[in-house]
């Protein structure tokens, strides 16, 4: 039916041009126009299947039309409730007048209430003695006819008073209707097969894109947006936080080595060998190969030296040295084990030893005048992975990244940690800072880092510090007035903070959402 109803709004246009009003269309299978509601939403249908074809374009009408309610419809099988009331009784003269308890019996009570009255007010009825009689031998039923034409067009010829009439008898209901005037599309043609879209091979072979309508094409299209990259929010942050850093005259550390060995990682740093950080629930080792090449020897001496027995001031951990925990091989905790390998690079370059593998590079930025020992001052820094045996959960993963900070130079003090701090904090819009004394086996003093939240409202640790011990940086052979002060600190806290992220699994690993990494803003603050 809606292939015929398709063909002939086309048939039709192609002899008129327009349709200007389709309640004037008979719908194929029925005998009248389409005047009512149901008829306009299957020719609605047929519009839109044709209009997205561009085969017609349409403009709406909205009108208010009328449909009858359950009981109109039965007024409209049965006759109103008067009509009903007068076929009941006997013609005047002609029989026994019928009393009101059998009217009632016999169509009611509803009807012979209401249709008494209606019927009495028309003059169709009248009282003879105790019952009831016709007062005329026949009657029109206006009730009924206007019910009908009601159904049939929406409407009533008669005007709006009488159909508010009906609609306080809720006999009938106002319903918003719509009928539509048509036109050709640019893509008009009597033949409802959808058009070709492609050229086939199979059309080529049987010869039958001879005569295929093809599709033209639409140069207007806009085409489907193209898929850009995004940049995901870690690395926005941690972009913004290398800006801070080259711009207070940092040179960042070369960090790709993931694998480091113990010495590097723990004990250049005086990390005791027993110390828990180093045990296999806290540190990830590999198992092949198992043994890190030995590090330069004059400097592994000095360092198994300081562990065992002391010097530089302090008296050592006094446990024997173990060379196999110190060559194990691991994912490096901190990048703390790169700035370690980076001062001692540092300090033997001051001493004008040749370091293998070390190139000036990293220290370019940083070279400040030198005042007879060889030393030149350093500002180093880097961004990036760590791994730790951690137990996951919302906040935390095994591998993070780290934003780790070295600066050396003769005579430095906790005051300028702190106001370094103070400096760094505020260039990521971090004003509020506090300190809390803190133990690391690699620094003392030690402190670490709160700083006021302001959604949270709350002070959160945000980083750890400290000047790195003598035991360290004598070991390394850095001259004695030579004061190194370091801070770490998470780069997944400050993004989650910033991006308002409260799971981690949102910003890291195989479960962060496509559209979160998209729709991060650029730049938040
Ligand atoms: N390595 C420390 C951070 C730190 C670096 C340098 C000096 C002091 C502390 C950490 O992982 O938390």
């Amino acid at each position: 039916m809606s292939e015929q109803l398709q063909q002939l709004i086309l048939d039709t246009l192609d002899k008129s041009s327009t349709i200007k009003d389709t309640r004037t269309i008979t719908i194929p299978g029925s005998d009248q126009p389409a005047s009512t509601h149901d008829a306009q939403i299957t020719i609605l249908g047929a519009l839109n299947s044709l209009q997205s074809r561009d085969m017609i374009k349409y403009e709406t009408h909205e009108i208010s039309s009328h449909v009858l309610t359950a009981e109109g419809s039965q007024i409209v099988l049965n006759g109103s409730h008067e009509a009903i009331v007068w076929g009941a009784l006997p013609e005047k003269g002609t029989g026994s007048p019928l009393p009101i308890p059998s009217l009632k019996k016999a169509v009611g009570d509803e009807t012979a209430k209401i249709g008494q009255s209606r019927a009495f007010k028309s003059g169709w009825i009248t009282k003879e003695g105790d019952g009831l009689v016709k007062a005329v031998s026949s009657i029109t039923d206006t009730t009924q006819n206007d019910l009908r034409e009601v159904d049939s067009t929406g409407a009533l010829a008669a005007g709006e008073k009488l159909l508010a009439d009906y609609r306080k008898r809720k006999l009938i209901a106002q319903k918003k209707g719509q009928w539509f005037t048509v036109h050709k599309g640019t893509n008009f043609s009597t033949s409802t097969a959808k058009p070709e879209t492609d050229l086939t091979a199979e059309m080529l072979a049987s010869g039958s894109w001879k005569t295929a309508n093809f599709k033209k094409y639409n140069f207007e299209a806009e085409g489907i947006p193209p898929n850009g990259g995004a940049f995901h929010p870690l690395l926005k942050v941690r972009e913004e936080i290398i800006n801070i850093f080259l711009e207070m005259g940092f040179a960042e550390m070369p960090t790709s080595s993931f694998v480091e060995s113990g010495f590097w990682c723990f004990d250049a740093l005086f990390v005791p060998q027993q110390h828990p950080a180093r045990d296999l629930q806290d540190t990830f080792y590999l198992s092949d190969p198992v043994q890190s090449l030995p590090p330069p020897k004059a400097y592994y001496d000095r360092v198994a030296k300081v562990h065992e027995h002391g010097g530089y001031g302090s008296l050592g951990y006094r446990v024997p040295w173990s060379d196999s925990e110190s060559r194990k091989l691991l994912l490096r905790t901190h990048t703390t084990a790169t700035s370690a390998t980076m001062l001692y690079r540092l300090a033997a370059r001051c001493r004008g030893e040749s370091v293998e593998g070390l190139g000036d590079g990293e220290f370019k930025h940083s070279a400040g005048k030198g005042d007879g020992d060889g030393f030149r001052p350093a500002k180093l820094f880097s961004v990036d992975r760590v791994f730790r045996n951690e137990t996951m959960d919302a906040t935390h993963l095994a591998e993070f990244h780290q934003v780790e900070g070295v600066v050396a130079d003769k005579n430095l003090t906790l005051a300028d940690l702190i106001g370094f701090m103070r400096v760094f904090f505020s260039k990521m819009g971090i004003n509020e800072v506090r300190f809390k004394p803190a133990y690391n086996p690699y620094t003392e003093p030690s402190l670490e880092i709160f700083a006021f939240h302001p959604q949270l409202k709350k002070w959160v640790e945000v980083g750890n510090s400290g000047m790195f011990r003598p035991e360290m940086l004598e070991s390394m052979g850095f001259p004695k007035d030579v004061r190194v002060h370091g801070w770490g600190l998470s780069l997944e806290r400050p993004t989650m903070i910033r991006y308002g992220i409260s799971n981690i699994r949102t910003l890291v690993g195989h479960k962060v959402p496509l559209d979160v990494v998209e729709n991060s803003p650029a730049v938040m603050f």
